[in-house]
């Protein structure tokens, strides 16, 4: 939804809603009326007449003198009644942007509201501030009936508009409210207005007893007394927050209790910060008011007039805040609400300041949603939307702008047609989905069925644009990626997250290097404007600054020892291996345990734990240590080790007991101990698609295909290119033939860390039993890229490369397929990769725990391919064409053939293959040329009695 704007002093625009500028024209001759929709989502069943219900949806009705306007449906109520605001504006033709909020106007409104809240009438009512007017007729002396100015500008709405609209610079200086209030109070004569530095205003005539009288009666219950818990923050970043107890009794005003602990007699002189944290908190910052805060609105509070009061400004308050705070400041959950007319109250523990803090970081919502501050992290990318756990990015980034209090980000989304989207750049390759749906020819046609809204429908891509905005609209930085997304809400998270992921590298270090940031933003197709972006968070640096040199300073004291020790840490795992593995795109559940350890007495300390704690290999959702450990477990096995310290927010926001926490680290030589069980492993999509809709699972068919092809060819020796955790060479042994030399090559170290421990306990067995693999003399397993020349692997009878290509760029493909055919030259190649034609089939299955698609078009829209991990996906003719020309360049024959399906009906098979074979050539000879070793040999093995026998 668009905002309108109001002039600033600076001529900038600033946020002023639709509804504040009808407000500002009506008053309460403009009328809202919210309504709620009932939305009859389609089931996805033609015939089952069982509305589905869908979500509650709102639609808001604005009465105006002169005309009546009705919004669309919104899921908040206040989205609906912002729209009829501003479809209002459009149809009175008032410009929001160009609208000049006559502050003559707002003023006269000001004083007007002013006189109502200190009428008889506004005392008896139901709102949160006729409380305060109640409380203040306990106080005592010359404080009777008087009301502090600030809980008026901030507990009036009315009152918060009228002075934004009076000036909007109110919105980052909010205590600028409280001299319009006092100056609209002066041309009161029913009212006293204090004097010297004290904000209060009561009543020139006491209330009358008829009205206080039936008040009295009805006191309040919970005001017999309560201890509130709540923290006081001091000003020095010397000093730790602390707790602090807020005794209220029914006698006094809570006001007057923060006073008190504030070191202030009367709660007159007490500021009273927005709610921090989620906007439904009551938690906020109470603080002294500082002569600064009631500079004149056209002062340039930007300039060195800050300088004067540095030395006073509270750093942790201001952040929190995000409004200048000075002196000493009580974060407390204290109030009266509009839900009821006792005193709301909710203690605060330190825990809930650190978890202030993190939730303002561009991770920290994220980490708090999936109750993980410290092992859980952003992921960087955003997959498939089924693999996406907890909040969406999306959500993540308006949180983070509304925390920093920054504009809302904007999202652009462009929508291309297909067929347009082909001419838009040269490079075929970046525009995978493009070619990709046409070759289909099934969406295109069926789409045609459909007509016309059907067909744009089902062949456009989205790209989204972010903005990140300061309040008066300054371009912190822009997104712009280029990929393009068959859903909308992908393009939209993608974006999203890029954004995220460049803030988080920004906020884990504010000293950066500007050449750094910006190449970091390069990667992420993003734009940033570092003046404006410095700028607005400035006081971020100096907070999370602090916190890490507080854990630097520890370490010092702990000696170089300490840091060394727990630097390499040593990763133990335990019970049996069960060979399900994670790989990377599958979801593991995992259970953990973190704790403090110190050396010194070994005292542990839990800090954060969970029982069922599910993420997606490989997109870094999980700190790195903790990926690290997971990849090399199978299901059942557990892992310990012990590792450095992170941040000492994220322990104390994880932490129940803070100063437990707190003495621990403080003590030498702490770290944290990790404790992790590998509960579960959800393959990746394609995976799960080959096991449940063939049988048997493709991925055993292909290597079964490879199988037969070996032992009808009487090879000696094969290498397999890309051979991944081994199960190719793993099946062969299972079959007698007449290899005697296996080779395997991955660039995936863990990979072939598996692949080695299969096929020792595999082959050490075939030493003593008759195994039928006893024919083989040697097994190597390399880690080494395929597109890169190694005359180790030249002159093999047989090489194989299932399922790899597509895990390459095509450029790559192509390499690989020129350097095997013209310098490997096996006698035989077996290549084999998807048959992108055959994803609608797999798209119509019904495969449980797939993506949600509650647009009823299947799953993996999001996933433009059936793996995330593929770069391109082949239909039968780019396969054929490549093959065919990569064969006639390197003098080989090819044939075609495959697994799943079948090829005489469409879509041919779901995987397809290609099987090279070397032409005789007259003068060709095997040469053996110049020893190139690129490759690393990571696992070997022989079999020595067989080679000495053979000698
Ligand atoms: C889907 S897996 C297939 C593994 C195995 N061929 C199979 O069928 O089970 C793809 C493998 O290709 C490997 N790979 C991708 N690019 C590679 C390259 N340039 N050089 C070597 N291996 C590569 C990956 O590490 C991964 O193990
Ligand atoms: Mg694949």
């Amino acid at each position: 939804m668009g905002s309108s704007g109001a002039a600033t002093p600076e001529g900038k625009k600033t946020t002023v809603s639709p509804k504040a500028v009808i407000y500002q024209k009506y008053g309460s001759r403009a009328s809202y009326e919210v309504e709620e929709v009932q939305d009859f989502v389609q089931n996805g069943c033609p015939g089952l007449c069982i509305p589905q219900k869908g979500p509650c949806l709102y639609r808001c009705r604005l009465n105006l003198p002169e005309l009546s306007i009705l919004s669309g449906t919104f899921r908040k109520k206040k989205d609906a009644e912002q729209a009829a605001a501003e479809m209002a504006l459009q149809k009175l033709g008032i410009h929001p942007l160009t609208h000049n909020a006559d502050v003559r106007d707002a003023g006269e409104d000001l004083v007007s509201r002013v006189a109502y809240l200190f009428s008889n009438e506004f005392l008896a009512s139901q709102h949160p501030l006729s409380c305060h007017f109640r409380a203040s007729l306990s106080r005592e002396g010359y404080l009777y009936g008087s009301v502090p100015v600030s809980v008026i500008a901030v507990y009036d709405g009315k009152i918060s508009t009228l002075c934004k609209l009076i000036d909007p610079m109110v919105e980052s200086n909010p205590s600028l409210a409280i001299s319009f209030v006092l100056r609209a109070a002066a041309t009161l004569p029913t009212l006293i207005t204090a004097t010297e530095g004290q904000l209060w205003i009561r009543r020139q005539n006491p209330y009358p007893p008829e009205v206080i009288e039936p008040l009295l009666v009805e006191q309040p219950s919970t005001l017999g007394g309560v201890c509130v818990q709540a923290l006081l923050i001091p000003s020095s970043l010397n000093e730790d927050v602390k707790p602090v107890t807020l005794n209220v009794c029914s006698s006094n005003y809570y006001l007057d209790v923060i006073a008190q602990k504030l070191g202030e007699l009367d709660a007159s002189k007490i500021l009273v910060s927005r709610p921090i944290g989620k906007a439904s908190s009551e938690t906020r910052l109470y603080f002294v008011a500082s002569d600064l805060q009631f500079v004149e609105p056209t002062s340039d509070l930007n300039g060195k007039k800050l300088d004067i009061f540095e030395g006073s400004m509270n750093t942790r308050a201001s952040y929190l805040a995000g409004q200048g705070v000075y002196g000493g400041a009580i974060l407390a959950s204290i109030g009266y609400t509009w839900k009821s007319k006792d005193l709301f109250h909710e203690d605060v523990f330190l825990k809930l300041y650190y978890r202030m803090l993190i939730y303002k970081t561009p991770s920290g919502p994220y980490k708090l949603y999936r109750e993980s501050t410290i092992a859980a992290e952003l992921p960087v990318v955003f997959t498939i939307k089924s693999n996406w756990r907890g909040t969406f990015p999306k959500e993540i980034l308006c949180t983070f702008c509304r925390q920093h209090r920054l504009s809302e980000p904007v999202f652009a989304i462009s929508r291309y047609p297909v067929k347009a989207l082909s001419d838009l750049s040269g490079s075929q390759k970046k525009l995978k989905v493009t070619e990709s749906t046409e070759d289909t020819g099934q969406t295109n046609e069926n789409a045609a069925n459909h007509g016309d809204d059907e067909t744009v429908e089902s062949v456009s891509h989205f790209r989204c644009e972010v903005k990140v905005l300061s309040k008066l609209q300054d371009l912190l930085l822009q997104c712009s990626p280029k990929d393009f997304y068959r859903k909308e809400t992908d393009c939209i998270q993608n974006a999203s997250l890029k954004v995220l992921s460049w803030l988080s590298s920004y906020f884990q270090d504010f000293n950066m290097p500007l050449e750094k940031l910006n190449s970091l933003a390069d990667a992420l197709d993003i734009k940033v404007n570092t003046q404006h972006l410095f700028k607005e968070f400035k006081f971020c640096s100096t907070m999370y600054l602090n916190q890490q040199r507080t854990i630097k300073a520890n370490n010092c004291i702990d000696g170089p020892q300490a840091t060394e020790e727990h630097e390499h840490y040593l990763l133990r795992i335990e019970g049996p291996e069960s060979g399900i593995c994670p790989s990377n795109g599958s979801l593991a559940c995992i259970c953990y345990s973190a704790c403090l350890v110190t050396e010194v007495g070994h005292t542990k300390e839990l800090i954060e734990s969970s029982h069922e704690f599910e993420f997606e290999m490989g997109s870094r959702a999980v700190n790195p240590h903790v990926e690290t450990a997971v990849a090399q477990m199978s299901v059942g096995q557990s892992a310990f080790y012990l590792v450095d310290l992170p941040s000492q927010e994220l322990i104390l926001a994880a932490a129940n007991d803070s100063a437990r926490a707190l003495s621990l680290i403080n003590s030498n030589m702490c770290g944290l101990e990790y404790c992790i069980t590998l509960l579960k492993v959800t393959e990746p999509l394609e995976d799960r698609m080959e096991q449940a809709l063939f049988s048997p699972p493709l991925s055993k068919q292909r290597v079964d295909y490879a199988v037969e092809h070996i032992k009808k060819s009487g090879a000696t020796t094969l290498v397999d290119f890309g051979c991944g955790s081994g199960s190719l060479l793993e099946s062969l042994l299972d079959y007698p033939t007449s290899l005697r030399k296996i080779v395997g090559v991955d660039l995936s170290l863990k990979s072939l860390s598996r692949a080695a421990k299969v096929l020792h306990s595999k082959l050490s067995k075939s030493l003593d039993a008759d195994m039928p693999c006893k024919s083989i003399q040697s097994a190597t397993l390399y880690d080494g890229s395929i597109i890169v020349f190694d005359s180790r692997m030249c002159g093999f009878d047989i090489g194989t490369c299932l399922e790899v290509i597509e895990h390459m760029e095509e450029d790559q493909a192509s390499l690989f397929g020129d350097l095997v055919l013209s310098s490997f030259r096996p006698s035989v190649l077996i290549v084999s990769t998807p048959n992108y034609e055959y994803n609608v089939i797999l798209q119509k299955s019904d495969l449980p725990s797939q993506e949600e698609a509650p647009d009823g078009k299947g799953q993996s829209e999001s996933c433009r391919f059936r793996n995330h991990d593929h770069k391109f996906e082949w239909t039968r003719e780019q396969f054929g064409s490549w093959a065919r020309n990569l064969a006639s360049r390197n003098n080989y024959s090819v044939e075609f053939s495959g697994v799943g399906g079948s090829a005489d009906h469409e879509p041919g098979f779901a995987s397809q293959i290609a099987l090279f074979k070397r032409l005789p050539q007259l003068d060709e000879r095997l040469e053996d040329g110049e020893s190139v070793h690129l490759y690393n040999v990571i696992w070997e093995w022989s079999n020595h009695e067989t080679t000495k026998s053979f000698d």
